[in-house]
């Protein structure tokens, strides 16, 4: 955040940039030189932001109008675009995954929401190639990746990147139910096909009702969730999190079809997933220009996020003397929605507490329609992000709505003369506000009602301890009656209390009192997620019940010297994926005594959370890298050597003690093991050294 926050001032197109601007003619070519100039350093920000971080500072329609003036500047001027991102695809590859060339580029394609620049397009093609017809499909809303096959068998699969070079994703798409691993009927020897990864919008609205109550982060949208999940280097994490794909177009292949309609029929063949139902042929520009309208129509009836339609010449022969410019393709065209945005006004701000504390201010709005639906409040995050906006109340917003997220204020777009304190005491219980970093929390742990009422409601979730009968509204009621403070008061209720409280009966105090009963033989991993400790999700919690296999190896004593701590902290930063932050975040509970006493009155209570087996420590200070496929998934390998003390890492550092490859390994990983004199195994090697140190290869 720090750079944007650093330039903002001096660049006008970084924050809260101009939708409109004059027309680009009327500047000296000066005034143009300088604002181009400005655009591209905004826009390769924007990029980076965008693709790398998977955390965009502006709406994609802000960036769509920076874009295009950036372009008509460009024209007007006849300005040296040979640096210019308007000649380059966006992205470029991450640094944590393998890279790997595409077999084609994979370019992006020209794009408007107006119809005018559609039938410019269509003459322009008419006018090179003579008449043509058009396949019109949904624009997903996704991640593109290229997925090559060879004679009918899954290669691998890559991100677009910077269209050339892409991440090497194979592991993560591999885990993709729809991404068949062996092609069906006849497919070519070779086969490069180029699709789009999405996360279904109910599967979206799932894991971010989780992350929120997790003291998460919200994905900002379905795009946003499904590029943070396949960047994720544990296959095992992308396959918990359910991701899909449709397949649109060949890269490269050993036999093409004649027509872009040809190759989806024979997608079919293959067993290459196609949005069938929505695919349509049209005669000429009209027909695809009522397509979009169409689709406007059904947008919000899919289980996936499209952002418009793209029209594509159908005939292969057309596509190829139309070719292609050095960021786009100049034979399809995307014609997308109009932005889902509206101005409305901030009524009032008030602050939600969740249950570990965070403060969450909503703004509440004159209800205004947004694409459909009727919007009345939207989230703005966390005190930082107010700052950065500006937001008052009394303030005329520009509001977002995108697919099935909660609203968000993407801009103040009137000042209301207004100003916004956030408060520095919990709107409930009137304890001080922590800030850390941009976030706040009330201060007052178990003792603030609000944080109580969602901490009990959460330990009794599903991947918590998955309390049959206990959703919301009974924990307020119990809450309420007094009957429960924290978790461990669950324990306590009996059949006689309950059937004191309205609507309850003898069989439904029963029942809950008997699920509750049932609880007492947790995992580990489901009792730490129950706890409510900040930043600890289920993968978390996975990672530390590995790390410290019993409860009785969390500090938990009444009294808990200082260098206990110290060393659990420690101790904490060597679990896979936690960092300084959730190591100091996961050690700042545990210190609060409070928090301590209801683990220990829940073990009194007789939870006794099931260890983890944590094998031995026969591969103690062994560091591996594992590039390329192996008999068993990168997820198990890492697995197998992590539970006899060893360490699976993503690079090759001076620390490596073996690159074990694979079949298809990544050329820069062996790179760099030459390169740091690393010693490389294959897989029977890797098994031989396992056996040596007396673990078992495959693991059964
Ligand atoms: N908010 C920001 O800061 C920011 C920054 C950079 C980019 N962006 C957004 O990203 C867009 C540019 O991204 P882009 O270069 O990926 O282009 P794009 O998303 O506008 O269009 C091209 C993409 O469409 C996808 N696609 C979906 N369905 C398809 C189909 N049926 N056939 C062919 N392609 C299909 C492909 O992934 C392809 O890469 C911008 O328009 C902007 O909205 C936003
Ligand atoms: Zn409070």
């Amino acid at each position: 955040m720090s750079d944007a926050d650093a330039d903002s001032e001096s660049n006008p197109y970084l924050r809260d940039p101009p939708t409109e601007f004059e027309p680009a003619e009327s500047l000296d070519r000066d005034d143009a030189e300088r604002q181009a100039s400005l655009l591209r350093e905004a826009i390769r920000e924007h990029d980076h932001r965008y693709y790398v971080q998977a955390n965009p500072l502006i709406s994609d329609a802000a960036y769509d109008a920076l874009f295009s003036r950036l372009v008509a500047l460009e024209g007007a001027f006849d300005l040296d675009t040979t640096n210019s991102p308007t000649n380059r695809v966006g992205g470029e590859p991450l640094e944590k995954l393998e890279t790997v060339g595409h077999t084609a580029p994979m370019l992006s394609i020209d794009q408007s929401t107006e119809a005018a620049d559609l039938r410019e397009f269509d003459e322009r093609v008419r006018r090179e190639v003579g008449d043509v017809a058009y396949v019109c499909e949904p624009k997903f809303d996704g991640l593109s990746v290229e997925v090559v096959y060879e004679d009918g068998q899954f290669v691998r699969a890559a991100t677009r990147g910077d269209g050339q070079r892409g991440d090497d994703v194979s592991a993560q798409v591999k885990t993709i139910p729809t991404v068949p691993l062996s092609l069906r009927g006849d497919p070519p020897g070779r086969l490069a096909v180029r699709g789009e990864i999405y996360m279904p919008k109910p599967a979206f609205a799932d894991l971010n009702g989780r992350r929120v109550e997790a003291g998460e982060d919200p994905f900002a949208n379905p795009r946003n969730a499904a590029a943070g999940t396949l960047r994720n280097l544990d296959p095992s994490v992308v396959a918990e999190r359910p991701l899909a794909v449709f397949f649109y177009d060949i890269l490269d292949s050993s036999v093409t079809p004649e027509t872009q309609r040809a190759a989806l029929d024979r997608f079919h063949d293959w067993g290459l997933r196609v949005a069938d139902d929505y695919v349509e042929f049209a005669d000429d520009v009209d027909g695809a220009i009522d397509y979009r309208d169409r689709m406007l129509d059904v947008r919000d009836d899919l289980d996936y996020e499209i952002d418009g339609t793209v029209i594509k010449v159908d005939s292969r022969d057309a596509r190829e003397q139309l070719g292609e410019k050095s960021r786009s393709v100049r034979w399809a065209f995307a014609y997308k929605f109009p932005a889902r945005h509206e101005v409305t006004t901030v009524r009032d701000i008030v602050v939600q507490v969740g249950r570990t504390g965070r403060l969450t201010p909503v703004a509440l709005l004159d209800p205004v329609d947004v694409g459909g639906v009727t919007v009345s409040r939207a989230t703005l995050h966390n005190p930082d992000e107010i700052a950065s906006l500006g937001v008052a109340i009394g303030d005329r917003v520009r509001v977002k709505r995108a697919g099935d997220v909660i609203p968000q204020v993407v801009e103040v777009v009137e000042d209301g003369g207004g100003t916004y304190e956030f408060p520095d005491e919990c709107p409930v219980c009137g304890s001080p506000v922590d800030r850390d970093g941009p976030l706040a929390f009330c201060s007052g742990g178990l003792s603030c009602p609000a944080q109580r009422e969602a901490s009990i409601g959460h330990f009794a979730v599903k991947g918590a301890m998955d309390i049959d009968g206990l959703g919301g509204e009974r924990v307020a009621q119990l809450v309420d009656a007094g009957l429960v403070e924290t978790v461990s008061d669950l324990y306590d209720l009996t059949v006689e209390e309950l059937v004191e409280l309205e609507g309850w009966g003898e069989t439904s105090a029963q029942n809950l009192v008997d699920a509750i009963e049932e609880t007492k033989s947790p995992s580990l991993d489901s009792f730490l997620v129950g706890l409510s400790i900040p930043e600890v999700g289920e993968a978390t919690a996975r990672a530390l019940a590995r790390e410290f296999g019993t409860i009785a190896e969390f500090p938990l004593d009444e009294d808990v010297p200082e260098d206990r701590f110290d060393a659990f902290e420690d101790r904490l930063t060597t679990v896979p994926d936690v960092g300084e932050t959730v190591a100091h975040r996961v050690r700042d509970f545990f210190e609060n005594e409070d928090n301590r006493a209801v683990i220990r009155s829940l073990l009194d209570h007789g939870v006794a959370p099931e260890p983890v087996e944590t094998g031995g420590d026969e591969l103690a200070g062994v560091t591996v890298v594992v590039t390329g496929t192996l008999q068993v998934s990168r997820s198990a390998v890492k697995e197998l050597v992590e539970a006899h003390g060893g360490n699976v890492t993503g690079s090759v550092s001076g620390n490596t003690d073996y690159l074990v490859v694979g079949e298809n390994p990544g050329q820069s990983k062996r790179d760099d093991a030459d390169e740091k004199g690393v010693p490389t195994l294959d897989e029977e090697e890797f098994a031989a050294f396992l056996a040596d140190h007396g673990v078992a290869y495959p693991p059964e």
